[in-house]
Formats: C-alpha cells, sequence, structure tokens
C-alpha cells in the first residue's frame, strides 16, 4: 500500500507528506506541556497567591496554545495537499489503465468506477489520518502516560488498571468489525452492478415487464448491504461509549483517591487536575487510535481493490514503436487465438487482403468475425502465428500509428454525450469543415443532422436512433480518411434504400482504400474482391461472390435465402 501511495506523490506532495508528521510532532510535544502548566499555576501560583507568576504561566500556556494551532494547522494544510495529489494522480493512473486495457471484460466498470471514487476516497482519508494520527495520538497516549506517572505517581495504579482493559477491549472490537468492513466493500460493488444494469436496460426491463423482478434482486442486495453494515455498526457500537465509561471511572478514582491524599497532605490539587487532564487526553488519543485503525483496515482492503486495476498495467502496455507503413497489404499467418486455452475462437487463420482491396466476412454467428477484427487492431495480443501489415508486425507497430491507419465502425460503437460535432472529429480533431461534410455524405448523415454540427448528442446518443447512430459512427470512422476502413455489422440497423446508398459512396470515394466489410447482408459484400465465409472460428471458404455460390453450399444458401434463386445462376 506504501508503494502504491509514494508512487502517486511527487515533488511538494511528497514533501507535505514527511512535513506533516513533523509539525504534528511539534503539536503534541507542545499540548503535553499544558496539564503540567495548569497543574502549576493551582500549586504554585495560586497557593502562594503569587499572580504574576500565575500571569507569567498563563501568558505560557496561551503562547504554547497558539503555536500548537499553528503547527496543527501546517499539518493539516500538508497532509491535506499530499492526500489530494495523491488522490488526483491515482485516479488518473487508473483512468489511463483502463482506457489503454485493449481487453474490455477485464475491468468491470462497476467495479472500476467504485474503486477510482471510493477506494481512492478511504485512500486519501488514510493519507490524511496517517500524517496526523499516527504520530500524533501514540505521542499523546504514551506521552500522556510517562507524563501522568511523572506528575502523580500514587495514582498510576489507575492507568494501569484502566488502560489494559481498554487495549484488550478494542483490540478484540476492530477484530470482529474488521472483516465486516471489508465484506461491506464488495457489497457496495454488487449494488454498483446491480444499479447499472437497471439504470442502462431500463428499456428491456420494461419491455419484459421485469420490474418486480428487478426491483426484488435490488432489494435482496440491498438488504444484504443493510445487514452487513448492521453487524459492523453493532460490533463497534459499544467501543466509544466504554471509552468514556472507563475516562469517567478513572477519573472519579482519581479524586476520590486523589482527594484522600490532598486532604492528608500527600498530593497537590494541581497534581489531581494535572492527572485527570492526562486521562482525557489519554483517552482521546484512543478513541483517535481506533479510528486510525479502522481507516488503515479499510485503506488496506482499498489498496488491494487499486492495486488489482494498477496491475492491468502490464497487461496494456502495449509493446511497438514503429510507424505503420505506407503498403496496405494484410496478412494473417496461422493465426490461432482463444479466451481460453480449452476453446479457440479462431483456428489457423490464414489470410491475405492486398493494399486496396475490398474484404468481406460473413459467417455464422459467433464465428469469429469480430474477435478478427479486434486482433488486427491489437485489442487482444495473446495469439499463436503473426499478423502483418504491409509486411511488418502489427506489434512492431505503435498503437497510435496502427490507429490511425485503420479505423473500425462497430455495430453498437458508443456515442459521447456532447455536440455532433464533437463525435465526428474524435478520431481527426483536425478535420476541416469539408472533411466532415464528406464523411457525413458517405455515411448518409446529412438528411438527418443536416449541415449544423452543434446539435446536442445526450448521453450514448440516445436522441438518436439505432440505424442513426450507426451512421454516425459510420461517419467519425470515414472522416479520418484511413488506408484500412473496417466495417462490423455497420450499417446493420440501417433501412435496405440507405444501406444501398452508403455502399455506392462507400465505393464512388474508395481512392485506394482498402475495407473490410463485415456483413450478414450478402449484397453488401457480393462485390468484394474477396470474400470468406468464417464457420466455428475457420475460414471455410473464400473467393468472389460468383465463386462462392459454387463452391460454399452455405454462401450458396445465404444468397438463396437472401436475394432469390437467380443469383446462383
Ligand atoms: N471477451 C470475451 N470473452 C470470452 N469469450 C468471448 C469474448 N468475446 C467473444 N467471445 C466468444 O468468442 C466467440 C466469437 O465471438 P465474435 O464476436 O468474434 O463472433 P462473431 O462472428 O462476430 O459473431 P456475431 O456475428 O454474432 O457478431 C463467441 O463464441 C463469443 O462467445
Amino acid at each position: 500500500m506504501l508503494k502504491i501511495l509514494f508512487d502517486h506523490m511527487h515533488g511538494w506532495a511528497r514533501v507535505s507528506f514527511f512535513l506533516a508528521p513533523i509539525a504534528i510532532m511539534g503539536e503534541a510535544l507542545l499540548d503535553l506541556q499544558q496539564p503540567t502548566l495548569m497543574a502549576r499555576i493551582v500549586d504554585v501560583g495560586l497557593a502562594r497567591k503569587d499572580m504574576t507568576y500565575v500571569w507569567q504561566t498563563a501568558i505560557l500556556m496561551a503562547v504554547i496554545a497558539v503555536a500548537a494551532f499553528a503547527l496543527g494547522a501546517i499539518c493539516n494544510a500538508f497532509s491535506s495537499y499530499a492526500a489530494l495529489k495523491m488522490g488526483q494522480n491515482l485516479r488518473s493512473h487508473m483512468l489511463a489503465i483502463a482506457l489503454a486495457d485493449r481487453d474490455p471484460q477485464a475491468l468491470k466498470p462497476e467495479t472500476l468506477i467504485t474503486r477510482i471514487t471510493n477506494d481512492v476516497t478511504q485512500m486519501q482519508t488514510m493519507v490524511s489520518m496517517l500524517t496526523r494520527g499516527l504520530i500524533r495520538s501514540p505521542m499523546l497516549l504514551f506521552g500522556g502516560i510517562v507524563m501522568s506517572m511523572i506528575v502523580s505517581p500514587r495514582l498510576s495504579w489507575i492507568v494501569l488498571i484502566a488502560l489494559p482493559i481498554l487495549a484488550i477491549y478494542i483490540y478484540v472490537v476492530v477484530r470482529r468489525s474488521l472483516p465486516l468492513y471489508t465484506a461491506m466493500q464488495g457489497q457496495v460493488d454488487v449494488m454498483n452492478r446491480i444499479m447499472s444494469e437497471n439504470l442502462t436496460g431500463a428499456k428491456t426491463i420494461k419491455a419484459y415487464v421485469l420490474e418486480d423482478h428487478q426491483r426484488t434482486q435490488f432489494n435482496t442486495e440491498n438488504h444484504n448491504l443493510q445487514q452487513i453494515s448492521q453487524r459492523a455498526v453493532l460490533a463497534t457500537v459499544t467501543l466509544a461509549p466504554l471509552i468514556m465509561l472507563v475516562l469517567n471511572l478513572a477519573v472519579v478514582a482519581a479524586l476520590a483517591y486523589g482527594g484522600n491524599l490532598a486532604i492528608s497532605g500527600s498530593m497537590t490539587t494541581g497534581e489531581i487536575m494535572a492527572f485527570v487532564n492526562y486521562m482525557i487526553q489519554i483517552t482521546t488519543a484512543m478513541t483517535n487510535t481506533v479510528n486510525l485503525i479502522t481507516t488503515f483496515s479499510r485503506a488496506v482492503t482499498s489498496s488491494a481493490r487499486v492495486s488489482a486495476v494498477l496491475a492491468e498495467q502490464a497487461g496494456t502496455e502495449a509493446t511497438g514503436t514503429l510507424v505503420a507503413p505506407a503498403d496496405s497489404t494484410i496478412a494473417f499467418n496461422h493465426v490461432t487465438f482463444g479466451f481460453s486455452k480449452s476453446r479457440p475462437i479462431l483456428d489457423d487463420i490464414n489470410l491475405t487482403v492486398p493494399s486496396g482491396q475490398w474484404l468481406g466476412i460473413i459467417g455464422s454467428t459467433g464465428s469469429g468475425k469480430t474477435t478478427l477484427i479486434a486482433l488486427l487492431t491489437r485489442l487482444y495480443e495473446h495469439y499463436q502465428g503473426s499478423i502483418t501489415i504491409g509486411g511488418t508486425d502489427i506489434q512492431k507497430i505503435s498503437l497510435a500509428s496502427l490507429h490511425k491507419k485503420i479505423t473500425v465502425a462497430l455495430q453498437n460503437s458508443l456515442l459521447f454525450s456532447g455536440t455532433v460535432e464533437r463525435n465526428l472529429d474524435y478520431g481527426a480533431p483536425q478535420a476541416t469543415p469539408a472533411q466532415l461534410a464528406s464523411g457525413v455524405a458517405i455515411a448518409s448523415a446529412t438528411e438527418f443532422i443536416g449541415t449544423d454540427y452543434t446539435a446536442p448528442v445526450e448521453e450514448a446518443g440516445k436522441n438518436f436512433s439505432g440505424g442513426q447512430r450507426q451512421r454516425l459512427n459510420l461517419a467519425r470512422a470515414i472522416i479520418p480518411d484511413p488506408d484500412i476502413l473496417v466495417m462490423d455489422d455497420a450499417t446493420s440497423a440501417v433501412d435496405q434504400e440507405t444501406n444501398t446508398a452508403i455502399q455506392d459512396a462507400l465505393i464512388k470515394n474508395r481512392r485506394n482504400r482498402s475495407t473490410i466489410i463485415i456483413s450478414q447482408r450478402v449484397p453488401n459484400i457480393m462485390d468484394c474482391d474477396q470474400i470468406i465465409v468464417m464457420q466455428n472460428g475457420r475460414i471455410t471458404a473464400r473467393g468472389t461472390h460468383d465463386e462462392l455460390v459454387k463452391s460454399s453450399p452455405f454462401y450458396a444458401q445465404l444468397v438463396q435465402t437472401q436475394l432469390g434463386g437467380e443469383y446462383l445462376d
């Protein structure tokens, strides 16, 4: 955990982290002087009726109080700065890892959100408390014990009885409550997942009239959270009152026994007052230590969850520094890939798409078409065989250069909230108005967005229909003018007429661009230079449309179903 903290504190934040405890040490030392000075006012000043001594000591106490205040404030400022900077850096780092993660399944959004917000906040609280409390509380605790014994050695048995009782009780409570707090954090993750499913899937839930089912599921988990929280709270509910009870009993014992000693003349009033004050300091320090232990343990759980995210970095550090070659020939050489070792999703794929050619991919659902593109864009890298572009292994090409060369329009690409323009120039911030207009026209999006690109886009583009969203996505992929354009079922929700218009516009503007079209619609791919048929992770047939209708029963069947018998002749 400390490594995570240090790694995310730089410059002044790190200096502040070390200066804060020094300041608080000064504050604690000064605080420890006050009860002794108070005793002197009573025992020396008041007893001798020496008002000069009383005033001098009182002024000294006031100066010490102001100095302690200043040191406390300095410590707070330093520790807050260190905590805020650490949190800021850690959050940015985690988000960068999440964005760079090329396996979107690895980091689940709902747990990621709790980790970036809640868990980092826990760690920030711990940095503040660590710098303040880790030094101050033990100093006040042990300093208070030592000082109380020096000031009133005859009352020290009260401390020696009270403190072990408290220490044992605190140990038992903390041991019982810590696992419950850890379980609470896990349950918050579950709640976040259900909340996010309910909110994002609201339409589906309504369509299937599943409101009651979802409500029951939510209420069950909500009840579980309440139960765990209740058990955690119950485990600690007696702690603070017990500390107060022991303190009060100790004070009563000090007054009773100390009073006796005072009457017999073997102890002074000031010594009793100082002892009582030290007892208050000791119990306050104990309460703070308990809070520190709870915060610390929560932060330990949080840091384990945060470090699981940071560990993803090992898998996300992109290799490759080369610039993508000008030649766009794509080659898959004996590529085999699976999410688990037992089940290959792509099995010995061999494929060449010469520069500037069009490739059509058709096949059964789940046959690995999208995965093929995921490999080409380096979303997953643990495959056997090699993939090259222009003869260069794609793993040697920098991600930035690769993604400039290839753009992908997916079936369900996300639109970001903002304006149409912000979405269109996402991959090409320098695009000119003419380039934007050209991309929009090719994607047949002009009819519904017109030429005013300042129109608003709501969260996830929900103020557009499915087909309109796809056309905006397609425009976004075309605007950077990539050498290789991939369309993965990118027009599946678009009506037939618009689909044909898009096909025609793509052909008209093809220049020398390689294009890969994944589609279940034969008309979308039938004019491609090469078509591959995929089934169960393998390429089972390849050729032109005319060749495939003869050689592939699967393809011929699709043509028969979608276009009718005359296309088979
Ligand atoms: N992240 C993942 N983890 C585990 N399995 C996955 C993952 N992504 C895809 N798969 C599995 O890989 C197989 C191929 O999926 P892929 O999306 O490539 O198929 P597809 O041919 O594009 O299908 P469709 O036409 O339905 O879009 C499927 O069986 C799918 O269940």
